[in-house]
């Protein structure tokens, strides 16, 4: 369970991108972030990884709190959560499986026995077995700029999987693909969040696809909470009223 208690955080020039922030969110559930652009959304998510340090309040992940931990407590903790970014940030000259092993560093934190020839079998077979659950076993040794977006947003999946976090936070994990291949990493993302049972905490700004996909939607203005409703028949009438209504307070779709 992630809990965030009256977290705000300002930033030195002022800006005050979180305001008294409570949230709690349970194991195994798809939340949704929406808000317009700089309402504070990729800020939660940072502060939540233990990127960004926080004004005040305390987030919490099962018990541990994430905002006190010193810097060995901070890596064990950040082991468990694993991120998804709108770049997909792979190592472009290196081949696909490579980056995908990179992701095994948190478990395996030698440099040497992750990358050596002959690394453990294990981890070489758990590399290939994350790549071929989002379909690109057959790209493995093909470097990772010769990919086009989308699959490169999926070998960026398979290096989160291969970590084996419990949270996963994904930011605008879409924003830079075509629709057609953004409907077909979400549509992953949401199959292995719900096969592993993982939490999921995913920003998108398509209110359209946070209904298809989300199972709870919390909306964001201005650093403050202004919505969380969870996923019932009824949520696509609320979001109609509430797009139509107050749409500000949510998304420029
Ligand atoms: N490092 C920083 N220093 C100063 N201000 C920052 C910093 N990072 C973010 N901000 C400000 O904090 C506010 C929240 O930004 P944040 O990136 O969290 O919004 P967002 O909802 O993720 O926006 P977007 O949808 O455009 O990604 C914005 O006003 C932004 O300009």
């Amino acid at each position: 369970m992630l809990q965030l208690k009256q977290v705000s955080k300002a930033f030195h020039n002022g800006t005050k991108a979180l305001s008294s922030v409570d949230l709690t969110v349970q194991k195994g559930e798809l939340v949704i972030l929406l808000g317009h652009n700089g309402s504070g959304k990729s800020t939660l998510l940072r502060t939540v990884g233990g990127l960004e340090s926080l004004s005040s309040g305390e987030i919490f992940l099962d018990g541990r709190s994430i905002s006190q931990a010193n810097g060995k407590e901070l890596r064990q903790l950040q082991k468990e959560m694993g991120n998804v970014f709108q770049k997909f940030n792979l190592i472009p000259n290196i081949s696909v499986f490579q980056n995908v092993l990179f992701g095994a560093l948190g478990r395996h934190p030698s440099v040497i026995t992750t990358f050596h020839p002959f690394a453990k079998k294990e981890l070489r077979e758990s590399a290939m077995h994350c790549l071929e659950r989002v379909g690109l076993g057959h790209l493995a040794s093909r470097r990772a700029d010769q990919l086009s977006g989308g699959q490169q947003q999926r070998v960026a999946i398979a290096r989160m999987l291969i970590q084996e976090p419990t949270v996963v936070l994904a930011d605008e994990p879409i924003a830079s693909l075509d629709p057609k291949a953004g409907i077909e990493v979400m549509n992953l993302l949401i199959e292995v969040a719900q096969e592993q049972g993982l939490t999921l905490i995913c920003t998108l700004h398509q209110l359209d696809l946070a209904l298809t996909y989300g199972n709870r939607f919390v909306g964001l203005n201005n650093g403050k909470i202004v919505l969380d409703e969870l996923k019932t028949n009824q949520t696509v009438h609320s979001f109609d009223r509430l797009y139509y209504e107050q749409k500000e307070i949510l998304t420029h779709v």
